[in-house]
């Protein structure tokens, strides 16, 4: 029986989280933390402090905001459990705390528990070697009005990919705010759009000369966010201390 502490479990992803496990009988959620506790009646306690949460749990899925991560983590560590990290917005600090983090228990750690997103950015990182002289490479991200966080943890994990895989570092270049300057060859430009109910949409855009080429993903609904976190907490019950994300997920399942 996987037994989760849902961080975040108020919110919106929190709640798509809840309805999705209430209606698997292998999984049960022992508690949640959210600074909204009152928010929703849901059929576990919920706590706005986790100093009072003492429910047993194999498990911590973040689907919250950055400002808890100390909380979190700490608690991660106190409790020695391993941790599902899905909130976006980290800071380089917070990324470098859950690598360390990792030295003592198994973390799992994505901006995109999406199957797709994890898909097109191995193919972006191979279409990116053969391009990167020849085109100039942009990320257009567009999410629903109540996103707090710009630009999206997908566009950066693609952005941070695309860069990986390129023979020579690229600037990250977040909008275009200029008169004065042409685009630059190192450019990668990152472009943030919110509106309406967009549940996520991540576009990488290659422009040469006379054609264009386009990779996108586009999520439908939040369901398969909730089903990635989900087999990540599966996938890293039995593991031992480490760092793992959906790539190393995909290898171990191909
Ligand atoms: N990795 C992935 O696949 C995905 C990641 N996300 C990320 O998950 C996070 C949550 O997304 P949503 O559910 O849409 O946001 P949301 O704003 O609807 O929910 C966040 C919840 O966290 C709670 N919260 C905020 N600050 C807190 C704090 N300091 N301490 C305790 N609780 C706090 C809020 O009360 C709220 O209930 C965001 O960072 C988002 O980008 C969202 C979808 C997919
Ligand atoms: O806040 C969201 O909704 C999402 N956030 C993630 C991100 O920042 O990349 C993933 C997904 O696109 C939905």
């Amino acid at each position: 029986m996987l037994k989760v502490i849902l961080s975040g479990c108020n919110g919106a992803m929190g709640q798509v989280i809840t309805k999705f496990i209430e209606s698997n009988p292998d999984i049960h959620i022992t508690a949640g933390f959210d600074r909204n506790p009152d928010k929703f009646h849901n059929s576990y306690p919920v706590y706005n402090d986790l100093s009072l949460c003492h429910e047993e749990a194999n498990v911590i899925i973040d689907f919250s905001h950055h400002h808890a991560f100390e909380h979190i983590v700490d608690f991660a560590l106190q409790r020695k459990f391993p941790l599902v990290m899905a909130t976006t917005g980290l800071t380089a600090e917070n990324k470098e705390r859950l690598l360390e983090l990792s030295t003592t228990l198994p973390i799992f750690h994505s901006a995109n528990m999406s199957l797709g997103v994890n898909v097109v950015l191995e193919i972006v990182q191979k279409i990116s070697k053969v391009l990167e002289d020849s085109f100039d490479i942009e990320i257009i991200e567009k999410h629903h009005n109540k996103k707090a966080d710009a630009p999206s943890g997908t566009a950066l994990m693609l952005a941070e990919g695309i860069d990986q895989s390129l023979k020579e570092d690229r600037i990250f270049v977040y909008g275009r705010h200029t008169k004065e300057d042409h685009r630059g060859k190192k450019d990668i430009g990152i472009h943030a759009i919110r509106g309406g109910t967009i549940v996520g949409e991540h576009t990488v855009l290659y422009a040469g000369n006379d054609e264009i080429i386009e990779i996108k993903h586009r999520a439908l609904s939040k369901n398969i966010f909730a089903a990635g976190a989900i087999k990540a907490a599966q996938y890293i019950l039995g593991k031992e201390k480490g760092y793992y994300n959906m790539g190393t997920l995909l290898e171990e399942n191909k």
